[in-house]
């Protein structure tokens, strides 16, 4: 196994251009695909994620041409559903927002479609998702386990109706039935069975749709209404924002070791609920500048805060490791969905901050973390999960430095995050 030692970093200082935003890349393509007219997608990100999905579309007969960077992509779209004569199987890694919107769209048209994945994405649920479906008429059927991918589709298009769907383990289902809404038969009316969570992910979907001509009506995220009527037309050029989630490792390593860091290509503009991260630092006492497409963070004192994070599950693990240089206990709320991401995030979490001495409850939907008086060096393990590796290279503002296991993973959001978080250490 790889394996990278990251020695003690004394001071962060620079200007990094964030990569772009993997839920608005993975969701600017997909509409793409099923708007009239021809796409260009700038600041695309170029990650595993990503490659799943273009490769999928490539694979139902989607024409496009990428940059050599392949952060620029011209996509022919079809102005029609997705369709196969083949049967075809789909494997999408270890993406949620590659299976979860490819599952809905692929019932609009004709055909015949499997979806298989990673290991971990035979663990993650889709059921409430397919239960919804299947409430406007789609056939899917499970392949192994129930709820479970992977998943075969024979699509004959969908039903207008009333349909509910769950809210309460992922945000993801919820976005994948509005986007294929307007492509169904007539009126779609969504009624959100439960609390919904990850909330400012529903934003994020429905500033796309708009973005391609389709308009959501919502109603205080417990139930959405989509009119007939409406088509996705591509709006010529769409501007991928970095992405805020891979923002949040480098605004706390500010916070913890600044001077300063500014992340450029996410700010007060952005329509990424994770730029709520940095009010979180700011909670903390870290100083916060907010530009419309730039935000900095510079160091500070820190301290505990005990915050509700549902909001922010993918930035709030930053959280977790930014607390071991906070006085005082962190408590991280409400993030039960941390269980059935990329790992058992809580459990991981909670092991690998004791190995570096932290003193940590973990309960069933909440974490909270108490600093020890020095961190102790340790090698961690990354579980397969991006974030697990970026989380813990903060150890590297300890004393004593950290070694992360299978550095690599970051590949699914973040190829190269390493090399720009080392670099940050060393800019003047
Ligand atoms: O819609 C999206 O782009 C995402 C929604 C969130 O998932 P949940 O809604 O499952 O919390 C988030 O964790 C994930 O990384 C991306
Ligand atoms: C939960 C995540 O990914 P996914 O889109 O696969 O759900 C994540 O990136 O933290």
């Amino acid at each position: 196994m790889k394996q990278l030692r990251l020695e003690t970093i004394s001071k962060v200082q620079g200007t990094i251009n964030i990569p772009g935003s993997k839920s608005i890349s993975n969701r600017a393509l997909l509409l793409a695909t099923l708007a009239k007219g021809t796409t260009t997608l700038t600041n695309l990100l170029d990650s595993d994620d990503i490659r799943y999905m273009l490769a999928s579309l490539k694979q139902l007969g989607v024409n496009y041409r990428l940059s050599d960077d392949k952060t620029v992509c011209e996509l022919d779209g079809l102005g029609a559903p997705l369709n196969s004569e083949m049967a075809q199987t789909l494997f999408l890694g270890n993406a949620g927002t590659a299976m979860r919107p490819l599952c809905a769209a692929l019932t609009l048209g004709e055909g015949e479609f499997t979806l298989t994945g990673e290991p971990r994405m035979e663990e993650r649920p889709i059921g409430d998702l397919v239960d919804a479906l299947r409430q406007l008429g789609a056939e899917v059927n499970y392949l192994k386990n129930d709820g479970f991918p992977p998943l075969t589709i024979k699509a004959t298009g969908l039903n207008a109706g009333d349909v509910e769907i769950a809210g309460d383990l992922s945000s993801q289902f919820l976005t994948a039935l509005l986007m294929v809404a307007p492509l169904a038969k007539g009126d779609v009316n969504i009624k959100i069975k439960g609390e919904l969570v990850s909330k400012p992910y529903i934003d994020i979907t429905i500033a796309l749709m708009a973005q391609f001509g389709v308009e959501v009506i919502n109603h205080a995220y417990g139930r959405f209404e989509i009119k007939s009527g409406q088509t996705y037309v591509s709006p010529g050029k769409v501007l991928v924002e970095g992405d805020a989630s891979s923002a949040s490792y480098f605004l706390a390593a500010g916070a913890i070791k600044g001077g300063e860091v500014k992340v450029t290509g996410v700010g007060r503009l952005s329509i990424q609920g994770d730029v709520k991260f940095a009010d979180v630092l700011e909670k903390m006492g870290a100083e916060i500048e907010w530009g419309d497409d730039y935000i900095i963070s510079r160091v500070s004192k820190l301290h505990a805060v005990d915050l509700d994070m549902n909001h922010i599950p993918d930035a709030a693990m930053t959280i977790a490791t930014t607390a071991l240089f906070a006085t005082g206990t962190t408590h991280i709320r409400n993030i039960y969905n941390w269980r059935i991401k990329e790992t058992d995030r809580l459990a991981a979490m909670a092991t690998e901050l004791r190995k570096v001495g932290a003193i940590v409850d973990e309960g069933h939907d909440y974490i909270s973390v108490t600093p020890p008086n020095a961190p102790n060096t340790a090698d961690i393990d990354t579980y397969n999960d991006h974030r697990m590796a970026m989380c813990f290279s903060m150890l590297a503002f300890a004393e004593c430095g950290i070694t992360i296991n299978d550095p690599d993973c970051t590949s699914k959001t973040f190829p190269d995050y390493f090399k720009q978080f080392v670099a940050l250490s060393t800019q003047n």
